[in-house]
């Protein structure tokens, strides 16, 4: 029998023609098959369907159930490829292992990473054909609908926010190290610091499962959410496909990030609607004036992380939150949207800025896993105690 959530991820993706560049898309992609001398799907139609706003292309009655990201479909849609539909919305982060047509597999550049964050892209991309090879999607889905029911990452926020009369609310990370400042915490103990982060005040958690940049796990989003902690959690990774939201799901996250730098609008739209369907927040993180201005004219956004982190330096600069809400602030606050103040606050001066600046929560790594007691240091950064 199909899982609930397998039937909602298809309700959430009504079978109607896609056509965001007005042609119609299954007769286009059989040609683009033939064209291409690539085989048809082995068993069942090729069948597409159409999010209100995103899109995807489902491969239905076939043994291992696919669903592609939708800027997939508009690369062979428009024949363009998936880092020119990206450039052409201020993109900088390019793919590596571009997919082509589905029999193709992915097709592999032989470029070198412009920076970090690309970097990491290009490395998840490896390490998600590994762990897709391993755990196809019906699997992974199928998991999720296993996990305990996901929490309000949001009303969390706002409760934070009121018991603390008005002071951001604190979404503590969960970090043992960064590909910029190496090894945070030797001693690292997911649970007890999610333990001490919860007890001193923290709304929400912020679990690293990036493995190879962050020394994250997805073990460690498993082991806090079963360790008793209440706090809501977000899976702090690099998503770049639907698979990587069921996943985290299924391990425990109430809440996933999505990088403006990295995701086409498409492919947003099409993951706040799988986030949707599974009761889950996104947190959609900018770090600067243009991602900002796309992912405003999305709908349905509820919490913008603004990155104090320069894309160019990964240097952290929290004035970066202050500039972009001088400039967004009315809109944002028209659509009632929460702003995150993110990376780079290390003092009280640093929080109250954004404060000012209209935040409703900021998200701390390094200023609190590296203190001896990351617990109490909440109140070292806030300047006083947070009700927990
Ligand atoms: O933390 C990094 O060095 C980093 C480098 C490249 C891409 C992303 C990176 N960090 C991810 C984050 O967003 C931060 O972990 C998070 O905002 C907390 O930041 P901080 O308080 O400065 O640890």
């Amino acid at each position: 029998m199909e899982s609930s959530i397998l039937a909602a991820a298809r309700a959430s993706v009504p079978a109607t023609v896609f056509s965001p560049l007005s042609t119609s898309f299954p007769s286009r992609t059989a040609a683009a098959h033939r064209a291409d001398g690539a085989r048809p799907a082995a068993r069942g139609a090729v069948r597409c369907s159409a999010a209100a706003q995103g899109s995807v292309l489902h491969r239905l009655g076939s043994a291992d159930e696919t669903f592609f990201n939708s800027s997939e479909v508009i690369q062979w849609e428009s024949g363009k490829s998936i880092n020119s539909i990206a450039a052409a919305q201020g993109i900088r982060i390019r793919r590596r292992c571009r997919p082509r047509y589905p029999s193709e597999g992915v097709g592999v550049d032989r470029a070198i990473p412009r920076n970090v964050l690309e970097q990491i892209v290009w490395d998840k991309e490896v390490e998600l054909s590994q762990r897709k090879a391993k755990m196809p999607l019906q699997r992974v889905v199928e998991s999720a609908e296993r996990a305990p029911p996901p929490r309000d990452f949001v009303a969390a926020l706002d409760a934070a926010r009121r018991r603390n009369g008005g002071l951001p609310a604190l979404i503590a990370e969960v970090k043992k190290a960064s590909p910029i400042k190496g090894l945070l915490r030797e001693d690292f103990n997911p649970v007890e610091i999610a333990r001490a982060y919860e007890k001193n005040g923290a709304a929400c958690l912020s679990i690293l499962t990036d493995e190879k940049h962050f020394l994250g796990s997805f073990e460690n989003l498993e082991t806090v959410c079963n360790s008793g902690v209440k706090c809501p959690l977000l899976c702090k990774d690099f998503v770049i496909d639907v698979w990587q939201i069921y996943y985290a799901r299924s391990k425990g996250a109430d809440a996933v990030l999505l990088i403006a730098a990295v995701l086409p609008d498409l492919d947003i739209k099409y993951m706040l609607r799988v986030c949707r369907s599974l009761g889950m927040m996104a947190l959609v993180e900018v770090h600067d004036e243009r991602e900002l201005d796309r992912i405003l004219k999305i709908d349905g956004v509820q919490i913008i992380g603004i990155n104090n982190r320069s894309l160019g330096t990964f240097e952290v600069d929290a004035a970066n939150t202050n500039m972009l809400l001088e400039k967004h602030g009315d809109i944002i606050r028209k659509k009632r949207i929460m702003v995150v103040s993110e990376s780079g606050l290390f003092t009280p001066h640093d929080v109250a800025s954004v404060q000012n600046a209209g935040v409703s929560a900021v998200l701390v790594g390094e200023s609190l896993v590296t203190q001896e007691d990351p617990g109490r240091a909440i109140a070292g950064l806030f300047g006083k105690e947070l009700l927990h």
